[in-house]
């Protein structure tokens, strides 16, 4: 089958005024998106998961690299302008997409205006939409400060998908939310993807969420990917010690669940603006030897599909003491989840 999406060595540096130095968001990455798939971008604050988004959408440049959609190179103006409608995004707040002094239906036939909808179209679709996510029509009316959050993400999402787009770019789509309206943004999303056929894009740093959404993943740190793969490799079986410390620190607040950790990470996490040279994990990791600080380590295949960016990556091994955190780690994306269909 043909790529959606392809990204190939992509880089995003962020000039620094006053200074010759720049903030390196994204570091050489490369990655594919399926049409119909859902790809998982996980990663810690500030490792560049909403700076690829933006690429993706053309929201920012990109300093090198390429994003292909259906084989043709985003960065020609015509191409983006012919694919205009079929990416689209959904931010962590859909309050700051949406104009406050318009009802919320105006903002959701916006993107139909652009590409040249008339206004008899444009309605028919906005109606649509608007049932299509849940709400009623009434609602539509309203202005944002008079809806509630969970309200506000439905008609984020209805903005995004009423261009029906082939890509949705989803930027922590639920963090904001209460645990019920997050479960049922997410239960949301999974049926428009079935239903309406499209790819997404989903950044989170909730690895709970993107275990029970993606079909792959993607991990980043400090604007690398670090391991991609199938999602239940890598989060049954992560290869790399930056997943497995990811992993480990999510059960850390649990205090039934097994300790000690696998893998702990030690120390901070270096500055985009100074990168060290080899892995830009080896002052962190455990397993790290001389080597690791030389170079910065290929992707190593460990599985059907499946890459990891570290040298060390069989001295991991995959011990029964792991494997007791990653159950622990099932069960307890199954408890999060479950949350929202008990209160539904
Ligand atoms: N416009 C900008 N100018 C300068 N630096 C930026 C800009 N946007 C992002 N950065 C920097 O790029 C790096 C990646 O940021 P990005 O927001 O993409 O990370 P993230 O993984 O999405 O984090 P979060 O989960 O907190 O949103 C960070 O160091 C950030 O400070």
């Amino acid at each position: 089958m043909k790529k959606l999406v392809e990204v190939v060595g992509l880089k995003k540096h962020f000039p620094i005024s006053g200074s010759k130095k720049v903030v390196q968001a994204i570091n050489n990455i490369s990655f594919h998106v399926m049409p119909g798939e859902t790809v998982g971008l996980v990663g810690e604050s500030g490792s560049g998961k909403t700076t690829v988004g933006r690429c993706l959408l053309g929201l920012t440049d990109v300093t090198d690299g390429s994003i292909l959609f259906e084989d043709q190179d985003l960065a020609g103006p015509k191409v983006r302008k012919k694919h205009l409608g079929d990416l689209q995004i959904v931010f962590q707040e859909s309050m700051e997409a949406l104009n406050p002094r318009l009802p919320v239906f105006r903002s959701v036939e916006e993107p139909l205006t652009t590409l040249g909808f008339d206004a008899a179209a444009r309605a028919e679709r906005v109606r649509e939409v608007i049932d299509r996510v849940g709400l009623s029509q009434r609602l539509a009316k309203l202005y944002p400060a008079e809806l509630t959050g969970g309200q506000l993400q439905r008609i984020g999402i209805a903005r995004a998908i009423v261009t029906r787009p082939k890509l949705l770019v989803l930027d922590e789509p639920t963090s904001m939310l209460d645990p019920t309206s997050r479960a049922d943004i997410i239960e949301l999303l999974i049926s428009l993807q079935a239903d309406l056929g499209m790819a997404s894009l989903f950044i989170s740093h909730d690895l709970s969420t993107l275990r029970h959404v993606s079909q792959r993943v993607a991990v980043m740190y400090l604007g690398m990917i670090v391991e991609q793969g199938p999602a239940r490799e890598v989060f049954g079986r992560p290869r790399h010690p930056y997943t497995v410390g990811l992993l480990s620190s999510v059960l850390l607040p649990n205090p039934d669940l097994p300790r000690p950790v696998p893998v702990a990470l030690k120390g901070e996490i270096p500055s985009p603006i100074d990168l060290p040279t080899g892995c830009f994990l080896a002052s962190r990791c455990p397993l790290a030897i001389e080597q690791c600080r030389a170079a910065m380590p290929p992707a190593h295949p460990v599985g059907e599909d499946h890459f990891v960016h570290c040298i060390r990556h069989e001295a991991l091994g995959h011990s029964d003491e792991m494997s007791r955190v990653f159950d622990a780690f099932e069960r307890e994306t199954e408890r999060i989840l479950s949350i929202g269909a008990r209160t539904n």
